[in-house]
């Protein structure tokens, strides 16, 4: 199992902020998140980082019990995480190759010594994510949908069995998020033993290979199972609290308000 959270809450500052998560995630499943803002997606991503505590429940991330197992550096690399976080606290000045290497160590610069077989896996991942091209130009140079490629390449560095995506296609123009949806569809179909976690605003971002979907809401878990039985018209009506229609082109769900 790649994740199991029990009756899990977090409170801050006083509020609930998650309340009474129970959710989990088999080996080689691939999810969509789907929340409006403030849903608390963030605080629920941080938690299977390890960078929150539940303030009650349990959380276990790849077999380890959060506050029991001694977490840490090797649980990180295990899970490859893409955020507007991660890319604030890169360092602008450095290439997108010596980024995408510096993912073998998890760490935000580069300050062990790569081996030939690192530089070489950073190579391919720049090739199969379309960013060989740039991959000497620095960080800071790069366009939106370019750093997103560079972020992913990084994050696959240490063949993790989780990939968070957060929001990956924040920011991007149609063309560049459509190219950047169909990379991660590949993504998801090549590496069968990475559980992918992609969180979106955005309905019809919810790709094929994302066979389930949960809908969070207030912090609680409004819904969450097969994609087919979750993206309809009734359940995101619902959800949205308002009428909504679904349809479906290319097995993509589009959304219209009614
Ligand atoms: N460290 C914190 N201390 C206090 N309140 C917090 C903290 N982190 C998050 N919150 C609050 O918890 C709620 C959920 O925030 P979160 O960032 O998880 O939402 P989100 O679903 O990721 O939203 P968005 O889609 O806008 O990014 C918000 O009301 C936020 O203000």
């Amino acid at each position: 199992m790649i994740l199991n959270l029990d009756q899990v809450s977090l409170m801050k500052e006083g509020n609930w902020i998650l309340k009474d998560i129970n959710w989990q995630i088999d080996n080689g499943e691939h999810w969509a998140m789907l929340g409006l803002n403030g849903a608390g997606k963030t605080a629920l991503l941080h938690m299977l980082c390890a960078y929150y505590f539940p303030t009650k429940g349990s959380v276990t991330v790849l077999n380890r019990r959060f506050g029991k197992d001694p977490l840490g550096d090797e649980l990180r690399r295990k899970i490859g995480i893409v955020s507007s976080t991660i890319k604030e606290r890169l360092y602008e000045s450095d290439s997108a190759y010596q980024i995408v290497l510096s993912g073998a160590f998890a760490s935000i610069g580069l300050y062990e010594t790569p081996t030939d077989d690192m530089r070489e896996k950073a190579q391919q991942l720049l090739k199969e994510l379309g960013c060989f091209g740039y991959a000497n130009r620095s960080f800071r140079k790069l366009s939106q949908g370019e750093r997103q490629r560079v972020l992913i390449a990084r994050s696959l560095m240490a063949n993790p069995d989780l990939l968070i995506l957060d929001e990956p296609t924040n920011g991007l123009d149609f063309l560049a998020r459509e190219q950047l949806l169909e990379t991660i569809d590949h993504l998801a179909t090549r590496t069968p033993s990475t559980s992918i976690i992609f969180v979106t605003h955005h309905v019809e971002e919810i790709l094929p290979c994302f066979h389930k979907t949960l809908l969070l809401k207030s912090g609680h878990i409004f819904a969450a199972d097969q994609t087919n039985q979750i993206v309809t018209s009734e359940v995101l009506s619902d959800f949205f609290n308002i009428q909504v229609r679904v349809s479906w082109i290319n097995a993509r769900p589009t959304i219209s308000k009614v």
